[in-house]
């Protein structure tokens, strides 16, 4: 049976209530599993993943297939308490659908019931992915080797909700779609001591302080204002109590460029940084630096010509993009398997990644119809 919007947007309510952080997507799996049992399972092969658990394939077998065609769903939610006062709101405390991998999950589902009911010309494999925010599940799967033999993909694509575009509109570009990413963390060693006598302390939080703002200056002050950068600290921990001076600070964050050049680039001056600070305060700072598979999102120019000029030509609304400083780990799959990822629209209110987020579930029908439309059209048309 074919699902009506109604379904889709219960389906997206109850991801919606299950948010689980990256790895830990044991419930969102066995909903997912739930939904697609109760699809025709005629064309339909489920495939596990015993290191990565919580990850799902499926293969929808085309009927004359002259290609494998993958779509990719992540899975995973953020450490961020919802404010939206929802009745469907979050079950787990502290964890939010913040990004809107629900919508994606429900996206994904509704294609794949499609296609359970019409069957495919080429081949067509989902992939549910799990630990999309850190833990790079999209790299860890294909490092795997889980995209080879039958589940091999040649041409992968992706969607991420867009909570600044109006609700139902597709937005793409050929070439950087996003950002490169690499996650920074640092520990400042200094020493502690009592409030009242900092000469005889090294104070790890004045530390880290002089750290964040003289690395705030790479992006003003050392890379070309055309370029695009950005170095984000988005958790900072020192102390237990406020007449104690904090012996170590943890600082963690997230560096970004278009290119992998920028990254590189500004993760050499934070060392330089870093080492400065260690002279000038006679301390110890030390830096972890992890890209994961937060590679930039390469569309490739033939397959995104073709997706961008269906969807001008087709009933979906459709918007060019400049490139955005989200970042990806779909970056890491693009980089292996040709392929487009694309935003769709959500007109939220709140950003991505706040407390507020609420995408508009509309946007779930309009996603389903672009995208099995401009399936439609890449597997059965003659100039393909
Ligand atoms: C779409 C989105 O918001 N993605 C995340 C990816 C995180 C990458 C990595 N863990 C990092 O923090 O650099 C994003 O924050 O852009």
């Amino acid at each position: 049976m074919t699902l009506s919007e109604d379904e889709l947007i219960q389906i997206r309510r109850n991801f919606h209530q299950i948010p689980e952080l990256a790895l830990h997507e044991t419930e969102t799996h066995k909903y997912l599993l739930e939904v697609i049992k109760t699809f025709k399972q005629d064309y339909l092969k489920l495939k596990k993943i015993s290191e990565l658990p919580t990850a799902l394939l499926v293969k929808v077998t085309g009927s004359d297939p002259q290609r494998t065609i993958g779509y990719r769903a992540d899975m995973d939610a953020l450490p961020v308490t919802e404010n939206n006062g929802l009745a469907y709101a979050s079950k787990h405390q502290g964890i939010m659908h913040a990004c809107g991998h629900d919508l994606h999950m429900t996206v994904a589902l509704g294609i794949l019931n499609y296609y359970s009911e019409n069957q495919p010309k080429d081949n067509l494999v989902f992939f549910f992915q799990p630990a999309e925010e850190s833990e790079s599940g999209g790299r860890q799967a294909y490092d795997l080797g889980v995209f080879s033999g039958e589940y091999q993909v040649d041409e992968f694509y992706g969607l991420h909700d867009n909570a600044d575009l109006p609700s139902g509109v597709i937005g793409c570009r050929n070439g950087t779609l996003f950002a490169g990413t690499t996650e920074v963390n640092v520990t400042v060693h200094g020493t502690s001591g009592h409030a009242a006598y900092p000469h005889e302390a090294n104070d790890a939080v004045v530390i880290a302080a002089n750290f964040i703002t003289q690395v705030q200056t790479i992006i003003s002050r050392n890379i070309d204002p055309t370029k695009c950068g950005v170095i984000t600290f988005g958790k900072l921990e020192a102390g237990t109590i406020r007449n104690v001076i904090a012996g170590t600070a943890r600082i963690e964050g997230t560096i970004r460029g278009l290119t992998q050049d920028m990254i590189e680039f500004i993760r050499q001056r934070i060392v330089e940084v870093a080492k400065g600070l260690e002279l000038s305060f006679n301390d110890k700072i030390d830096l972890e630096f992890n890209q994961g598979g937060y590679y930039p999102v390469e569309n490739n120019p033939e397959l995104t010509t073709r997706f961008i000029n269906y969807m001008k030509q087709s009933d979906a609304k459709y918007q060019d993009m400049a490139p955005a400083m989200t970042g990806e780990d779909f970056g890491y799959l693009l980089n292996k398997i040709p392929g487009t990822m694309f935003w769709l629209g959500v007109d939220s209110p709140g950003s991505l990644h706040s407390a507020d987020f609420l995408p508009n579930e509309k946007a779930i029908e309009d996603g389903i119809a672009a995208f099995t439309g401009f399936l439609n059209y890449r597997m059965n048309s003659e100039e393909n």
